[in-house]
C-alpha cells in the first residue's frame, strides 16, 4: 500500500516555493493583470505558480496528469506580461538546496515555462494518477489584499490521496482567532503563512510555510461544537460566489447571531479544518455553473481528515472523477462530522422555500 509520502513532500515544497514567487507579486502594485474570457481575473502570479508546480510534478512524476486552472495561449502574444512572469520565475528558488531540488529545480526557457503552463489541460477523469492545482485561489482576494491559497491535490482513480493548501496570508498559530473583518490583518508580513495538507487515512497537519524545506508540522483537528448557535461560519467575498443571502438565513436558523466571516479561497477549508472557523457554507447563486474540482480537491481531503463532513447542499460527497468540474454538484456544506447532519438539514429547508 502506497503512503504518498513522496507525493506529499512534493506537493508541499512545490506550493512553497510557488508561494515565494505569489508573495512576491502580492506586495507590487501592479500585478500584471488580465481579464479571462468569464471576465475573471488572472496575474502575473497565477501564471508564474502555475509553471513552478507543473514543472515539479513533472520532473518527479512524468507520466501524471495535471488539471490546472490556467493555460499559456495568451501569453504567447501578450510578450511583455510573458517575460513579466519569466522575470519572477526565474528567480524563485527555495532557499534550502536540497528541498530545490526534490521541487525539480529551475525552469530552463521562456518556452519551457509557457509548456509547464499547458500541461495543465488534462481533462481530469476516473482513470489513473491527476493532479488538480489552482495556482492562486482567491485570486480577487490576491487583487484586494485579502486571503489567498496556493493549492494542488493528487486524485488517483477519482478519488482525492493528497491535498495541500499554501496560505501566505493567515496566522501560523492554529488557535489564533478569525479576523471578522476581511481588510484587517490579512497580509503576509512577518510570522505569517501556513500550509495545511493531508493524505487519505493519514489525518491533517499544519505546519509555518517558511522560505525552503519543511517546518515541523502539527496535526489539526475540528473544533467540536458542543452549541451549535455558538459555531462561527465562513463564506466568500464575493456575493457573486455564493449566496450571502441564503447563508444567513441557514445560519439564523441555526441560532447563529454571530457575524459569519468572509474570506477568500480555500483558506475556508484550512481554517475549519484547523478549528479556527467551525461551518463552511457554499450555496450556488446560478443554476448554471459548475464548481471546479481545483477550488475543493485540496480542502474537501484536508477538513475530512480533520474530522470533517463534506458535502453539496443534497448530502453528496462531492465527486471529483468527473472531469476539470464538479458537474451536478450542488454548492459545498462542510462541518464537523457529528453536527454536518444537522446542517444539511437546515440548509435542505431554506433551499426548499425559495
Ligand atoms: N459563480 C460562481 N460560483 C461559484 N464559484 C465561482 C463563481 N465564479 C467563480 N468562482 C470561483 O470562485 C473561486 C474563489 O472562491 P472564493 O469566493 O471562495 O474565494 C474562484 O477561484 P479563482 O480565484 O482561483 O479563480 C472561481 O473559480
Ligand atoms: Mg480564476
Ligand atoms: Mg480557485
Ligand atoms: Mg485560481
Amino acid at each position: 500500500m502506497s503512503s504518498y509520502s513522496k507525493e506529499l513532500e512534493v506537493a508541499e515544497l512545490a506550493v512553497q516555493r510557488a508561494t515565494l514567487l505569489t508573495k512576491r507579486v502580492f506586495h507590487e502594485k501592479a500585478k500584471g493583470t488580465l481579464s479571462k474570457d468569464d471576465k475573471s481575473p488572472v496575474t502575473i502570479g497565477d501564471f508564474g505558480a502555475q509553471a513552478l508546480i507543473i514543472h515539479a510534478i513533472k520532473q518527479n512524476f512524468p507520466d501524471d496528469e495535471v488539471v490546472g486552472e490556467e493555460e499559456a495561449s495568451s501569453l504567447r502574444d501578450e510578450h511583455d506580461l510573458r517575460d513579466q512572469i519569466w522575470a519572477l520565475v526565474e528567480e524563485t528558488r527555495l532557499t534550502d538546496a536540497s528541498a530545490e531540488k526534490t521541487v525539480g529545480g529551475p525552469i530552463l526557457s521562456v518556452e519551457a515555462m509557457l509548456d509547464a503552463i499547458d500541461k495543465g489541460n488534462s481533462s481530469g477523469g476516473s482513470k489513473g494518477r491527476i493532479w488538480a492545482l489552482d495556482p492562486i485561489d482567491g485570486t480577487k482576494g490576491f487583487l484586494r489584499g485579502g486571503q489567498y491559497a496556493v493549492c494542488l491535490a493528487l486524485m488517483v482513480d477519482g478519488d482525492v490521496k493528497v491535498g495541500v493548501l499554501g496560505c501566505p496570508n493567515l496566522p501560523v498559530d492554529d488557535s489564533a482567532p478569525l479576523s471578522t473583518d476581511v481588510g484587517v490583518d490579512q497580509t503576509d508580513s512577518e510570522g505569517k503563512g501556513v500550509i495545511f495538507s493531508a493524505v487519505a487515512g493519514q489525518g491533517a497537519i499544519s505546519r509555518a510555510l517558511g522560505t525552503g524545506g519543511l517546518a515541523k508540522s502539527q496535526p489539526i483537528h475540528m473544533k467540536p461544537v458542543e452549541d451549535i448557535s455558538q459555531a462561527t461560519f465562513c463564506e466568500s467575498v464575493e456575493a457573486a460566489h455564493s449566496s450571502h443571502g441564503d447563508q444567513f438565513a441557514i445560519a439564523t436558523k441555526l441560532g447563529i447571531t454571530k457575524q459569519s466571516v468572509r474570506m477568500d479561497s480555500q483558506a475556508k477549508y484550512g481554517s475549519i479544518a484547523r478549528g479556527a472557523g467551525d461551518i463552511y457554507l457554499r450555496l450556488p447563486v446560478r443554476a448554471d455553473y459548475q464548481e471546479k474540482i481545483w477550488d475543493h480537491a485540496a480542502g474537501d481531503l484536508i477538513v475530512r481528515e480533520a474530522g470533517g463532513q463534506v458535502t453539496d447542499s443534497l448530502g453528496k460527497r462531492l465527486d471529483f472523477s468527473k472531469g476539470r468540474t464538479l458537474v451536478s454538484n450542488k454548492g459545498v456544506v462542510a462541518a464537523p462530522a457529528p453536527v454536518h447532519g444537522k446542517v444539511l438539514e437546515v440548509v435542505k429547508e431554506v433551499l426548499a422555500k425559495k
